[in-house]
């Protein structure tokens, strides 16, 4: 009956342990703020400018691009008449935009947030106000086409040149054309340029620069700049990811975002208090990633646990009806530790919003001591949440048969996006070495009698050796121990691995190189050791209901659970943990799954995911998978007429010809 749950999803609701709002008030910051989000979504949902467009599993690159970029126009001009603030700007576009990404979206997620954090006063003062109000639009141009990663080895140049007091932008090379970057292909007329600092002959490395790439009249491409879009991807095709060549364009000496580095008018180079302060928005970002993968698993799980709940197949005993598949301890082995991991990083990106503020607070004071910690925390969870979170959507995937396959699911697309995360920003791999980097060092120090602090404190706190006797296992205060003393084993096994390795003759690069694999493995363990921790002492802390408190601490036991399962090897290694103790961990979390299994529903609606930005017909809130699924179809392109015209074209002629032969 229209309008009607599901009758499977509907019981699910009912019989949950806990009141699914008051933890969604924990996750959004308390009732307030979860009415206000839910308003603002609603000015969006409710605005016919947003209704109307085709689903874009159906539209070609051209009409994405155009139909997400007159979306965002709109969302500017919505901004300004519904009076939106500053803090309630993210919630509208987002639910506006309906998660796409266009080719605007760069403006704010990169380029108002470099200038800000890269500019002086006076360089906010001119440029911050039209970037906002959009009267340019700015593109984040640092990769190249030979460079990413490696930041210190762009090519790009930018010369001063006293006599004109001007910065001229080259690209000397092929590969020193600027790759990648979102918006710049067809979108934006300004790009913040990543380039190589030469000012009296010598080269400073890189700097940001302020480049004006394209007309204000007809959105030409500036002379000596030479513009285009590098062509679709796996996801995100709404937005113009663009490359760029600069042919000895000349721009005024204040276009180098100077807060932190600064050229005199003479030439003379006045360097920052850290030369890694340039890199200071991408720490920024990556934090910021790591609240994406939460919400990106949130969603790929809320889609498979609800369609879990209405799919029905096989029997479970003879004769009985067909079962929830969210009953198969299987299936639920496969969703639960993603729904724990969801709430894991919920958690984490929360901490690491509150740790940047404060460590930037205290950079702005002149007090340089957390950058290290920020850049290696940052750089380690994003690493490691986007990591998990790519392969946990792609379970969810896979656990909804074969319609997770089919666009209609959502999670195709979730996927590609979401993956996308792992490269973006700092490829991971690179990432968690920058993490292993510091680890190292930390260990270095704790080993010359250094009482560590932060998030590193227990690097020389936990004791190497084993610990004998019974554990109780289901204990959380027993799993963390557990996961620190693994990760400070695999430290400390890879920092001594690198040091007998430079023993033998080898240079602390060769030795680095030999043992990545180890202290990826090490800093991995460290990450995942403070997602535990931090999930643990939030359940343990936080003040809430106790139905709610009972409900998150078996989630936070079976993330724990679950990390300590798969890597059983590294907790037996040395023998802090035993075989015993690994088999009850087993058990237990069978139990947790158990546990868990009737308040699976609540747990992703506490998500509080709108239908509008899940996109998908297995996660909808009524649980009316089938009817939905056949509509959608119906909107299939191939659908429009009863018989293809390929079938006039090339069909028809071929099976006419085969039939004559007969
Ligand atoms: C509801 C649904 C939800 C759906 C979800 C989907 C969400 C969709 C959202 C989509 C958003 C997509 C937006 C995409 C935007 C992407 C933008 C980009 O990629 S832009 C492009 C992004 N590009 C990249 O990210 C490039 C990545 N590469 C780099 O960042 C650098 O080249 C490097 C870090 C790898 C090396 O740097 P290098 O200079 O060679 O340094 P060395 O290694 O030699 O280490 C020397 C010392 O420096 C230290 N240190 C280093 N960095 C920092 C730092 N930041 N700070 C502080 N310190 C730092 C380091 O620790 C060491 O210290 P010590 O040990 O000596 O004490
Ligand atoms: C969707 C998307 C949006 C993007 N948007 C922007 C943007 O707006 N602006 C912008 O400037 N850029 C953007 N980028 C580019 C992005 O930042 C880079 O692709 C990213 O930093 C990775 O660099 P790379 O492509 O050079 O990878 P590479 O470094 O070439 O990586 C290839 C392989 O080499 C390995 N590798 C490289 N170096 C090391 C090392 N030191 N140790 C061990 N292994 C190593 C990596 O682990 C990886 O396996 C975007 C990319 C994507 C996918």
């Amino acid at each position: 009956m229209a309008g009607q749950v599901n009758p499977d999803l509907a019981k699910e609701r009912e019989n949950a342990s806990f009141n699914t709002q008051k933890l969604t008030n924990l996750l959004y910051g308390g009732a307030e703020k979860v009415r206000r989000r839910r308003y603002i979504e609603s000015l969006a949902f409710s605005d016919p400018a947003y209704s109307g467009d085709e689903d874009p599993v159906f539209m070609s690159r051209e009409e994405l691009y155009s139909s997400q970029l007159k979306r965002a126009l709109t969302t500017v001009q919505r901004v300004k008449e519904l009076n939106i603030t500053e803090e309630d700007l993210s919630t509208y576009r987002n639910a506006a935009l309906s998660g796409g990404m266009p080719g605007l979206a760069l403006t704010w997620i990169a380029f108002i947030p470099t200038i800000l954090q890269q500019g002086t006063e006076e360089q906010k003062q001119k440029w911050l106000k039209p970037a906002q109000d959009l009267s340019i639009v700015g593109a984040y141009a640092q990769t190249e086409m030979g460079h990413g990663t490696f930041v210190r080895g762009l090519e790009t140049t930018a010369t001063y040149d006293p006599s004109t007091q001007e910065f001229v932008i080259h690209s000397p090379t092929l590969t020193s054309t600027k790759w990648w970057p979102g918006g710049l292909g067809k979108t934006s007329n300004y790009a913040t340029v990543m380039a190589q600092l030469y000012t009296q002959g010598k080269c400073y490395g890189p700097h940001n620069f302020m480049v004006q790439i394209r007309s204000l009249e007809d959105h030409t491409p500036c002379p000596g700049v030479t513009l285009g879009d590098i062509g679709p991807k796996m996801e995100g095709n709404a937005n113009d990811n663009g490359f760029a060549r600069f042919d000895h364009v000349r721009i005024p000496r204040e276009n180098m975002l100077m807060k932190f580095a600064r050229v005199e008018p003479d030439g003379t180079y006045v360097q920052p208090a850290s030369s890694k302060l340039a890199y200071s928005n991408m720490v920024y970002l990556r934090g910021t990633f790591v609240m994406s993968a939460a919400q990106a698993l949130a969603s790929a799980s809320t889609i498979a646990v609800r369609y879990s709940c209405v799919r029905r197949q096989s029997e479970m005993k003879p004769g009985e009806p067909e079962p929830q598949i969210l009953d198969y301890q299987t299936q639920q082995y496969k969703l639960f530790p993603q729904l724990a991991a969801a709430y894991a990083f919920w958690f984490a990106a929360r901490f690491m919003t509150q740790q940047h503020a404060s460590i930037t607070g205290s950079m702005e004071k002149g007090d340089m001591s957390g950058l290290a910690e920020l850049h290696a925390l940052s750089a380690g969870l994003k690493s490691y949440t986007t990591a998990v979170m790519s392969a946990g959507i792609d379970v969810c995937r896979m656990s909804c048969g074969g319609h997770g396959y089919s666009h209609a699911s959502g999670l195709p697309a979730l996927f590609s996006t979401g993956t996308s995360l792992c490269t973006a920003e700092g490829e991971n791999t690179v990432m968690m070495l920058q993490t292993a980097r510091y680890l190292v060092k930390c260990f270095v120090q704790s080993q010359s009698g250094k009482t560590l602090s932060g998030t590193v404190a227990y690097l020389s706190a936990v004791q190497p050796s084993p610990v004998s006797g019974e554990r109780n296992m289901s204990d959380l205060g027993t799993q963390v121990t557990a996961f620190q003393h693994r990760a400070a084993r695999m430290v400390r096994h890879a920092a001594l691995q690198m040091q007998t390795e430079m023993q033998k003759g080898k240079s602390r690069e060769d030795a680095w190189n030999s043992c990545s694999v180890l202290l990826i493995k090490a800093a991995q363990a460290h990450v995942h050791s403070f997602v535990v921790r931090n999930f643990a002492e939030t359940v343990q802390t936080v003040e809430v209901e106790e139905s709610v408190r009972a409900v998150l601490t078996s989630l936070c036991q079976l993330y724990s659970l679950h990390g300590i399962t798969e890597h059983a090897g590294d907790f037996l290694m040395d023998g802090y943990l035993t075989g015993r103790d690994i088999d009850a961990a087993s058990s237990l979390l069978s139990a947790v799954l158990a546990q868990l299994r009737p308040d699976a529903v609540a747990l992703v609606d506490a998500f509080d995911l709108h239908d509008k930005m899940l996109h998908s017909v297995l996660g909808r809130y009524d649980g009316r998978v089938y009817e939905h699924l056949y509509q959608w179809a119906q909107k299939s392109p191939l659908n429009k007429t009863e018989v293809h015209e390929s079938y006039y074209k090339y069909l028809q002629p071929f099976l006419k010809s085969n039939r004559a032969k007969l």
